[in-house]
């Protein structure tokens, strides 16, 4: 089997596809669209995508594709542990404080605010494709004043100098990751903890109390939900699709009925997906 992520290696996303599929063929891609496109192309079979991380809130590049531009299911969820780190060039171990840039992925880098704001208030900050990304890049350039937040694996990977541990704004910081294809993931490596589903509603916009009436919809049933936001619909201001993910641990018929609710009220219902939810421990 063949499975996409955001590489090069040692990302984030790396790490969480090594966890699951320990002897599976993996294939990297330099962005969350590319990995998505690469199964709907049958390049891959399945993909693994960052949805959304405790400190920064959801991946929105990964929800605005998944709702616009396609209808490949949801079939299971990682979560990872992420800590960050502040690593250099071998070169310029002893003088990382002079850094006047810093490269990372957009996530890691609002991960990272606090620290950069005491340590680093005057550097530029550069934007990359991924964590590991960054971490070549600096690997690459070794004499240029430029530090790398990247995970622990990268500083391996590209034989860099890690200055500065675990520099993310919360201890217990964590991000989930969809695998995403038409075939079944298999993870027999990781026990499930609890079952989920994650759906979009659009209700109609002109119609008072809507909200209110698609989420009765789940309350009178007693369907509990761990998650509800709302992003941009692009066609104007002020349309938005809500974002909701429903714990699973009650008959699927139950959600079943309350959706078809939710469709007679005159929504719109789009399922992500039914999936297990696995926690990858010890990295
Ligand atoms: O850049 C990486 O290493 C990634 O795998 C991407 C990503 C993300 O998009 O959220 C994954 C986990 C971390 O939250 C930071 C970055």
């Amino acid at each position: 089997m063949k499975i996409g992520y955001l590489g090069p290696e040692s990302s984030f996303t790396h790490t969480a596809a090594v966890n699951a599929f320990p002897s599976e063929y993996l294939v990297p891609y330099r962005s969350i669209p590319a990995c998505i496109k690469a199964v709907e192309f049958h390049e891959v079979d399945l993909a693994i995508v960052p949805i959304e991380n405790t400190l920064e809130g959801s991946v929105n590049t990964t929800v605005d594709y998944l709702f616009h531009q396609s209808t490949i299911p949801v079939g299971a969820e990682i979560v990872l542990p992420i800590y960050q780190q502040l690593m250099v060039s071998k070169e310029n171990k002893e003088r990382w404080e002079e850094v006047t840039k810093i490269l990372s992925h957009p996530q890691a880098l609002a991960q990272s605010q606090e620290f950069i704001r005491q340590y680093f208030p005057n550097a530029d900050l550069e934007q990359t494709p991924s964590t590991a990304y960054a971490a070549s890049f600096v690997s690459e350039h070794p004499q240029e004043k430029i530090a790398a937040i990247a995970p622990r694996a990268s500083a391996e990977k590209y034989d860099l100098e890690i200055v500065k541990e675990n520099i993310q704004d919360i201890a217990s910081n964590h991000t989930r990751f969809w695998i995403i294809g038409k075939d079944e993931a298999h993870l027999p490596y990781l026990p499930v903890e609890r079952e989920q589903m994650s759906i979009a509603i659009t209700m109609p916009s002109n119609m008072p109390g809507s909200l209110y009436k698609a989420l009765s919809a789940f309350s009178w049933r007693e369907i509990n939900l761990s998650k509800i936001e709302s992003r941009p619909l692009k066609t104007s201001l002020g349309e938005y699709f809500f974002l909701i993910d429903l714990v699973v641990d009650k008959p699927l018929e139950l959600i079943e009925f309350a959706l078809e609710e939710i469709r007679l009220l005159g929504g719109e219902v789009k399922i992500f997906g039914k999936y297990g939810i696995h926690t990858i421990y010890g990295v």
